[in-house]
């Protein structure tokens, strides 16, 4: 059967119009791997808390780091696919769980291509349901209805490999400073509810399901191994925080205000939960948590990229997809 890749990242809003960022911010909270609570529920909250205001907030966001090619995420991975593509000899698509380009439009130009053997591989170092395990439901759901004919497999997340280990460790050699009090690793969280399910169902299965909060401390602790830190260097923390409920802990924004206070002045920060830069880490990393940081006392903030187009990524990605590919 022949071969082919699908890349697959999170997604971005079509424009940084108000109204394209409300429907972006509805398929994405509509999800219930990402809001987890019964329909009715999940409807009444997104339709009536969340919608209302925070696509007007969002979009602000967005013109702050939109490009003249569109978002960030989007380009970036563009480019990735392009460069994957050259040193591959099968077709090489790219979709987004949310928004466009859509799974279901990947899928069917791979398909149009001959393609009826697909690895997808979500672009995200540490799996969870929000992220990796949504990604593959939406896959299923449209190789159900229209591509019965094809076999799909999955990249497993790569959160301890040694080869994307070496290259995020060598990323922030390259632009850690010399004079950093502290590296801090600033991972998207997620509802503490969710890495329950995955203790729950360790539990009950006896896999070894790992949880999302344990998976991120694994990669930092590789990292900072490579890097020869000492312990009191570095440090681990979770962003991106959204309504009520309890979020996996330390969190960014409060580890941000108290460092300058406790003498770490001098911060460097690396987003490793995230392969591309995005609004996340353009936005509220780079421009709101720096200047919360400076704001509390600090004195020089580094903001260390995302992996993006490096060329040892590539390269390792490449490494990948050819061993699936002659198996
Ligand atoms: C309940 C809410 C959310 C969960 C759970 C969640 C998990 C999660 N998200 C990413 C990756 C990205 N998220 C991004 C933006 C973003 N995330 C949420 C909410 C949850 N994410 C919202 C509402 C938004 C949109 C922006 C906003 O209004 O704040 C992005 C950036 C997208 C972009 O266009 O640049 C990424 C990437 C992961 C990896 C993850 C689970 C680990
Ligand atoms: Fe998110
Ligand atoms: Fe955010």
């Amino acid at each position: 059967m022949s071969k082919g890749i699908l890349l697959v990242n999170l997604g971005s809003p079509d424009s940084t119009k108000v109204e394209d960022v409300r429907t972006y911010l509805r398929e994405f909270l509509m999800d219930k791997k990402v809001l987890d609570s019964p329909w009715i529920i999940r409807k009444t909250v997104v339709e009536l808390f969340i919608l209302p205001k925070r696509p007007i907030k969002s979009a602000e966001a967005y013109r702050k780091i939109w490009t003249k090619d569109g978002s960030p995420l989007i380009v970036i991975s563009k480019i990735l696919r392009e460069m994957v593509q050259k040193q591959m000899d099968i077709p090489v698509s790219l979709a987004m769980r949310y928004k466009n380009p859509s799974i279901e439009v990947g899928l069917q130009e791979l398909y149009d291509k001959g393609v009826r053997d697909i690895l997808v591989v979500p672009l995200y170092p540490q799996y969870t349901m929000s992220s990796t395990e949504t990604v593959a439901d939406k896959v299923l759901e449209i190789q159900n209805k229209k591509f019965k004919d094809t076999e799909i497999n999955f990249l497993k997340a790569f959160y301890n490999h040694p080869d994307y280990i070496k290259v995020l460790a060598e990323s922030i050699k390259e632009k850690l400073p010399e004079n950093y009090d502290k590296l801090l690793f600033s991972y998207h969280g997620i509802p503490e509810r969710h890495d329950n399910k995955a203790i729950g169902a360790a539990k009950r299965t006896k896999l070894p399901i790992e949880t999302y909060r344990n998976q991120c401390f694994e990669t930092t602790k590789l990292v900072a191994a490579y890097l020869e830190l000492p312990e009191d260097k570095y440090y681990t923390s979770f962003q991106s925080r959204l309504g009520r409920d309890p979020w996996i802990k330390p969190y960014t924004d409060h580890i941000l205000e108290e460092f300058p206070e406790q003498g770490v002045k001098n911060l460097a920060i690396c987003t490793p939960a995230f392969v591309s830069d995005c609004l996340e880490t353009l936005e509220e990393i780079s421009m709101e948590g720096r200047e919360e940081f400076l704001k509390a006392g600090g004195e020089s903030f580094t903001y260390i990229p995302c992996l993006n187009d490096r060329q040892d990524w590539v390269d390792v990605l490449v490494k990948w997809l050819k061993g699936w590919q002659n198996n």
